[in-house]
């Protein structure tokens, strides 16, 4: 039997983002089930709204005055650093007013890795404060090693031959964005990484998955307890989409075959221009496969969707493909007539990817997820890499390859052996299992 203790309230601070906001929504649904009671402070952007499976939590909403179109107009990693810069001083004042309104029944505060700014309040009321990293435990070490690369101007230009110690990671997989200077990359990695007054650190990964890198963070790196926790979407159940799902996808897949569809997906963020986008549309054509794609409204540069593309796209995709603006993503990987993803690598796609058994075919943009990418392909060896510029002929090759050929095969069989042990991690008795548990004693020891 569980120890049940009184409740005690942890604050947790999401990153105003999909692919952030979902893993610690999955962790604040498994903290309650252990006792805890949540808060989730949250700034206006990406401001998630409570649902049913969140009846018990307090929702609070961080007060800053950065415009909305700042997150738009300013790209990630400016908008982070400006975000954090924002909320350092007015976080405190709010966690103060929090504090009597709980009657100081707070015992600490778990904040996004990219939240940074909430330690300062926490060390200013003596919380406890826990970093959750929602990124891969490789993606942490990248970071941290980023900085003496680029001080020795190892990463300029971004170089094809492997990084010593980080196999099979080349200079070029190292989490840089086209879209932000080195300098701002820089700054905001070297704010994530740095741990502060943070008692420890947990992941959203599995043991199974990076267990050398977990160890350099742990042994090396940071030097206080990791606790690689995931993947939990495999375990809480927790429905926290920002965009409206179309589950008329659903009732499509259900009249495919078993493994006869590629399901193609970018995430929240990415964004695509529009010659990419007909590259795609030919490539998937000339493969004669039947396809799902998500194209998410707003995410092909100078579209709002893809009303303003010609007439060759529509006819390309109308035979074999359905399109959808946002599908229920998790539950299409589920699907049994799904039988390859091709992605962006964001990290919870690529772990959604895995719990589910499916090979993927990996076209990363930027930040970590070029580094999910090399994982992808080399270490757990189910998805091959697309690089270099999208052309019909490199996308027709990819989906056939995955789809139709043995060594597409040999990869799903890897893909179902990897969600197998992912399963056993999460379930009782598993690694990732009884890191929770001990991650929970810990806050319960607070
Ligand atoms: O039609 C869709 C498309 C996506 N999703 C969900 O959206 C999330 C997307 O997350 P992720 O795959 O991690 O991609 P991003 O949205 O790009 O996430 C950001 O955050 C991640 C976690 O920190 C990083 O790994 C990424 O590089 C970063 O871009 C996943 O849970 C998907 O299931 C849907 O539900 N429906």
């Amino acid at each position: 039997m569980e120890e049940m203790p009184a409740r005690r309230r942890l604050v947790l601070v999401p990153a105003p983002a999909q692919g952030h906001i979902s893993p610690m929504m999955q962790l604040a649904k498994d903290l309650h089930l252990k006792g805890f009671s949540i808060t989730i402070a949250q700034t206006k952007f990406s401001y998630f709204s409570p649902t049913d499976d969140f009846t018990d939590f307090q929702f609070v909403t961080i007060p800053e005055s950065l415009p909305e179109s700042d997150q738009k107009n300013l790209g990630p990693v400016l908008f982070m650093l400006k975000l954090n810069k924002e909320c350092q001083v007015s976080f405190k004042d709010f966690l103060g007013q929090l504090l009597l309104q709980q009657s100081n029944d707070i015992s600490c505060v778990i904040y996004d890795e990219f939240m940074y700014f909430a330690e300062a309040a926490a060390k200013e009321f003596k919380l406890p404060n826990v970093i959750f990293c929602t990124t891969s435990a490789t993606a942490f070490v990248c970071r941290s090693v980023f900085d003496k690369l680029y001080a020795n101007n190892v990463l300029a230009p971004l170089k094809d031959e492997l990084v010593p110690e980080l196999y099979p990671l080349r200079y070029k997989d190292f989490p840089v964005s086209r879209f932000s200077s080195l300098e701002s990359i820089m700054e905001m990695y070297r704010n994530t990484i740095d741990k502060r007054t943070a008692s420890c650190v947990i992941i959203n990964t599995a043991s199974y998955l990076e267990s050398s890198s977990l160890s350099c963070l742990q042994q090396q790196k940071l030097k206080i307890p990791v606790y690689p926790i995931g993947p939990r979407h495999m375990v809480a159940t927790a429905s926290t989409s920002l965009l409206e799902e179309n589950k008329s996808c659903i009732e499509w897949l259900n009249k495919q075959n078993v493994n006869s569809v590629i399901y193609i997906s970018l995430g929240s963020l990415a964004l695509v221009d529009i010659n990419e986008v007909m590259e795609m549309a030919r490539g998937l054509a000339a493969s004669n496969q039947q396809f799902l794609w998500v194209i998410r409204p707003g995410s092909i540069r100078g579209s709002e969707w893809i009303e303003t593309l010609s007439e060759e796209f529509s006819k390309m995709v109308s035979e074999r493909g359905y399109i959808v603006k946002w599908a229920p993503q998790k539950e299409v990987l589920a699907h049994p007539a799904v039988g390859g993803f091709w992605s962006h690598c964001g990290w919870n796609s690529t772990l959604e990817s895995l719990g589910e058994g499916i090979p993927m075919i990996c076209r990363p943009f930027s930040s970590d997820q070029k580094v999910n990418a090399r994982h992808l392909e080399c270490v757990w060896r189910i998805g091959i890499q697309v690089e270099g510029e999208l052309e019909k002929g490199a996308v027709e090759r990819a989906v056939k390859w995955l789809m139709e050929d043995e060594e597409g095969e040999e990869m799903r069989k890897r893909a179902v052996t990897l969600k197998e042990k992912l399963t056993a991690s999460v379930r009782s008795g598993g690694s990732s299992h009884n890191s929770l548990e001990e991650f929970a004693h810990f806050m319960r020891t607070l």
